[in-house]
């Protein structure tokens, strides 16, 4: 039953939006959305990258300014737009993005009251009482049903009890509203409609076991009145928790479906605007036909003339959480490293590239050995290794440089002509290079901080795909990239993968490994324990982590 806001007639939703819209200079990425959330209602918002998602989202938490035009009501009230800066709490709104905006140095129990301090009652000033603090937030967290230590530094925690603190911090602040408003509820039934959580991709860096403690707590949270806006990509997250979907394209709604009546892949369907299995081949072969530069046919060469033995090979690497990684991949192979958190597979991509300090071991690349504790990215380079971090705003992009200048910086030099650049050929080639890859827009000298989220990651890819490694190693590649994108990536690494290439991906979506890899490596304790190959499924590679992951406790214990 959904709970009530007023004392007579239907339920006040929790969110009513209407006709918002936002241009950016001639661009229109939301075109004037519709959008209502009931009370106690879960509901996704899907679509592909740059489909005005984080546009909608930045306009409710006040960080962009609408087009004239547009209603906001939340709990039953106006919300007036512009959303006052840093006002979002007072009209009850609560966000948490992917990046969970934690202080990590300090203690759960700071980051839970950050602002507004349970405290004696004497203001700021007043001494702060720990004891009393930690006790009201081990309340707190009661209610909740979450198991975290008010002491602990939040830096200590896993990424899951992270996550668990941002959301109950976002949810406490919606309760505190509900509490506020039905003090003042004008018509003295001290009643007030629930606020809205909304909640952008906060499972993209959550292991995949570990999300049903999300799931089970923002459950909760619905369940207790609070609406729920979840913006997604992640299709089965989205299928554990919404109740609706509402489908954005282009910046306008194009669907509003009831997920459990709705099947994977019309929901595809739906994100895409196509058939994408039709599509993925072509897209891949005009990707990967873009990037077969002269260089990648000497590197073609010196792949297949690797001789009998594998093309890389990896022995006792050691590094981060890594004691002894040996493995090997062949040329035209797509190995798959699975493994739970600190097993070493997250450090193993860093420690491959020279870019992990202290890191030992040896590698051989086609044939030629390298050091690993005297290797660094740019002799990785050189050695004909390419790494695609999973930090793509840290390492991965140069936000402040345009889109042509982020694809192209590998091969600059290609386009000096008499010493000086020849911008024009580098706009000609940035532009083809954006079509081909499907960035939008596809337009070389946009600045790529202006791209979405799954855009910037289609420009990674890129970038290093312009000069084809023998060697590409994937962290988490297709996180923040939505679902059609996913299988063309998918489609576009097969088809270099068949051009002798190797690649070792390295992932904690093990749906994805399943569909891409020829084999799958299985990292506990430092070092690779398992291996599977074919038939690989999800469950196989989840049942053999964990088994992995047994044995090595068995060991320890
Ligand atoms: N600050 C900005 N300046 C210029 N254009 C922008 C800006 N922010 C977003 N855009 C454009 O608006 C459109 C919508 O982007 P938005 O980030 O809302 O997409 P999204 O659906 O959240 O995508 P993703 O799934 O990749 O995160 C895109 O074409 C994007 O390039």
């Amino acid at each position: 039953m959904n709970p009530v806001g007023g004392d007579a007639g239907a339920p006040v939703p929790a969110l009513q939006a209407r006709h918002l819209a936002k241009r950016f200079g001639g661009q229109l990425a939301l075109a004037g959305v519709d959008l209502t959330i009931e009370q106690g209602e879960v509901l996704a918002l899907l679509g592909e990258n740059g489909s005005g998602k984080s546009t909608l989202v930045k306009i409710l938490s006040g960080f962009h300014a609408p087009e004239p035009g547009g209603r906001l009501r939340v709990a039953g009230r106006e919300v007036p737009l512009p959303v006052p800066h840093d006002h979002y709490r007072d009209f009850g709104l609560s966000f948490v993005y992917q990046d969970l905006g934690l202080g990590i140095g300090l203690s759960v129990v700071e980051n839970l009251f950050v602002g507004r301090r349970v405290g004696s009652g004497r203001g700021i000033l007043a001494p702060i009482g720990w004891s009393r603090e930690r006790r009201a937030a081990q309340r707190v967290f009661d209610r909740y049903h979450v198991d975290l230590d008010p002491r602990a530094t939040v830096g200590d925690l896993r990424p899951t009890a992270q996550a668990l603190l941002a959301i109950v911090r976002a949810a406490e602040d919606l309760r505190l509203f509900r509490e506020r408003a039905g003090v003042n509820a004008a018509d003295g039934t001290g009643e007030a409609a629930h606020g809205v959580l909304v909640l952008d991709e906060p499972t993209v860096f959550l292991p995949e076991d570990e999300k049903v403690f999300l799931f089970d707590l923002v459950r909760q949270v619905a369940r207790g009145g609070t609406a729920v806006l979840f913006v997604s990509h992640d299709l089965p997250a989205i299928r554990e928790l919404a109740d609706r979907a509402v489908i954005l394209r282009d910046g306008a709604v194009i669907g509003d479906v009831v997920v459990a009546d709705t099947s994977d892949e019309s929901l595809v369907e739906l994100i895409s605007g196509h058939h994408v299995s039709a599509t993925i081949e072509r897209a891949a072969s005009r990707a990967v036909e873009a990037v077969r530069t002269p260089g990648a046919e000497g590197r073609d060469a010196a792949a297949s003339g690797a001789g009998a033995g594998p093309l890389f090979d990896a022995a006792d690497v050691v590094g981060g959480q890594l004691r002894a990684a040996t493995f090997t991949v062949d040329a035209g192979e797509i190995v798959g490293v699975a493994g739970l958190l600190g097993s070493g597979a997250e450090d193993l991509p860093y420690a491959l590239f020279g870019a992990l300090a202290g890191a030992s071991g040896v590698i051989r690349v086609g044939g030629a050995r390298h050091d690993l504790a005297r290797f660094s990215p740019r002799a990785a380079r050189a050695a004909g290794l390419a790494l695609v971090p999973a930090d793509r705003a840290q390492q991965g992009i140069a936000p402040a440089l345009t889109v042509g200048e982020n694809m192209l910086s590998l091969v600059l030099g290609q386009y000096v002509r008499g010493g000086f650049l020849d911008r024009r050929a580098l706009r000609r080639t940035a532009d083809e290079r954006a079509r081909a890859f499907g960035v939008r827009p596809p337009d070389g000298t946009a600045l790529v901080s202006s791209l979405s989220g799954g855009n910037q990651q289609r420009v990674v890819l890129a970038r290093w795909l312009e000069d084809p490694p023998l060697v590409l190693i994937l962290h988490e590649p297709t996180q923040g990239v939505d679902v059609g994108t996913r299988a063309e990536l998918g489609g576009m690494l097969r088809q270099l993968a068949a051009t002798g290439i190797a690649i070792i991906w390295v992932s904690t979506d093990f749906d994805e490994l399943a569909d891409v890899s020829q084999r799958v490596l299985v990292c506990s304790d430092g070092a690779i324990a398992a291996q599977i190959t074919a038939p690989i499924t999800r469950d196989r590679i989840t049942a053999a982590v964990y088994a992995a992951g047994a044995r090595t406790s068995e060991r320890e214990g």
